[in-house]
């Protein structure tokens, strides 16, 4: 089994913090050809029936799951999975409403089946009741399961006093195109594995222990690169095939936590969020026909980071700080005055800062033959007034990237700390 500790680590490029091998009960037939190299293999295909035998000699059992299925998140802790693990390769977020029928009662018994389900499933085990069979034969692949609840949760359980202030709706933007139904949401849940059927599986299970309490009011897929498909470990890139998530804030910078995560310490309605923290989720569609009419160089102006690498404009590489004061040779700025780095930098927001943890989406084609596809931006924060909005209204007013965006729907979810043994997902909230 998989190093539990590892996978909370701060999230590293390419993901490989994640994907701890496990313990090598037997060498399988698969990791013998894998290790062997285009020479082993050529030799056992040449051996024949030799070959083929001396592989299977070895064999003591079925193949072990790979490093990718077998590794697992913990699901109990001061924080909720989800958040300060790198995106996995497969996402679904959805939206539930309550039923008109379910009250506070109802509402904590479906946190508290979803938290014994999720539970299971993380740690590879089937949940009870279970006989969907979808992820039989997968390990857990890194499933972590988020569970937040919207504004309008409150209101519907008899809770409206225990609403923190910070749920207020986002103000309107001039990019935004909203379309309601795919939009907030009494509960919301976001899930994300490196396998497919492991997703799939936890959304349906998910779905019918919701039967009779709540239904889904929208859903969305998501992606990210595979892990192992990259030579070496890297930042992931989005589909205007840009390195996105460089400048994220890091666990190991002193702030980070009062940055991220709502402080033990909160006294008075909205105490139950401590160790929470605030989602904003925003589907961003690209224009992406119109964006790959520009040339590299215009494409690179508009971010500000160079696209084979990921490096700021004003030099370096990926990892090198950007120097917004940077003139270059020709006296113009290195990084635009309209760059979305510029625009989008704490340092020209007044220290505003979130953890973006994004998936891709397609989802086919429009009638005007352009690809459905974008971004579901998922941005986690103590506060969305410290976060999420100012720094949306600064990109809405001069960022030379929203030409190529649309804002098609969004939420904005309290997502309560995480649970200990024998606790459910906002129980604090649900019980306190
Ligand atoms: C309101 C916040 C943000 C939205 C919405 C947003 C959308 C968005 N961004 C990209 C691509 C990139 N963003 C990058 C950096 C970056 N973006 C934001 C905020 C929002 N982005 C921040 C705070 C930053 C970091 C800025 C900094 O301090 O340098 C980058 C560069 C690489 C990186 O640091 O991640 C890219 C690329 C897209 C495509 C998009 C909407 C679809
Ligand atoms: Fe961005």
């Amino acid at each position: 089994m998989a190093d539990k500790t590892d996978t909370t680590s701060e999230p590293k490029p390419g993901d490989a913090s994640r994907n701890t091998p496990p313990g090598p009960a037997h060498v399988s037939r698969r990791r013998l050809l894998g290790t062997a190299g285009a020479a082993g293999a050529a030799a056992l295909v040449a051996g024949g029936a030799a070959g083929a035998a001396g592989a299977e000699a070895v064999r003591e059992g079925p193949d072990p799951l790979s490093s990718v299925g077998s590794a697992a998140v913990p699901f109990h802790g001061p924080h909720q999975s989800g958040i300060l693990q790198p995106a996995q390769a497969h996402a679904h977020l959805a939206a539930f409403d309550l039923m008109p029928t379910a009250d506070r009662k109802a509402a904590a018994a479906l946190m508290r089946r979803w938290s014994d389900a999720t539970a299971d499933m993380m740690d590879g085990r089937t949940p009870q009741g279970d006989e969907l069979g979808v992820a039989l034969d997968a390990g857990p692949s890194s499933l972590t399961i988020t569970f937040g609840f919207g504004r309008t949760f409150f209101d519907r359980t008899g809770l409206a006093a225990k609403r923190p202030d910070a749920l207020e709706p986002l103000p309107a933007f001039t990019a935004d195109a909203l379309d309601p139904k795919r939009s907030e949401g009494d509960l919301w849940v976001q899930i994300g594995a490196d396998d497919t059927l492991v997703t799939f599986h936890a959304l349906r299970m998910l779905q019918k222990l919701a039967a009779g309490t709540a239904r889904m009011r929208w859903q969305m897929n998501g992606f990210n690169r595979t892990p192992g498909a990259t030579e070496q470990p890297m930042t992931g890139r989005n589909l205007m095939g840009q390195i996105d998530g460089t400048n994220n804030p890091k666990q190991s910078d002193a702030n980070f936590n009062t940055r991220i995560f709502v402080p033990d310490d909160r006294n008075g309605a909205d105490g139950w969020m401590a160790g929470g923290s605030y989602a904003v989720v925003r589907r961003i569609r690209m224009l992406l026909d119109t964006w790959d009419n520009l040339s590299l160089d215009q494409q690179e102006k508009v971010i500000g980071r160079r696209k084979s690498d990921g490096a700021p404009l004003s030099g370096g590489q990926e990892t090198t700080r950007a120097d917004l004061n940077k003139v270059g040779s020709d006296g113009a700025l290195a990084i635009a005055g309209d760059a979305h780095i510029r625009v989008a930098s704490p340092a020209t927001n007044r220290g505003a800062a979130m953890l973006r943890r994004a998936f891709n989406y397609h989802d086919g084609f429009r009638d005007d033959g352009a690809p459905d596809a974008g971004l579901l931006f998922v941005a986690w924060q103590a506060d969305p007034l410290k976060g999420f909005t100012p720094v949306q209204r600064k990109l809405d007013r001069g960022d030379g990237l929203s030409r190529f965006l649309r804002h098609e729907s969004s939420g904005l979810f309290a997502v309560p700390g995480g649970c200990e043994r024998g606790e459910y997902v906002g129980q604090r909230l649900l019980e306190g």
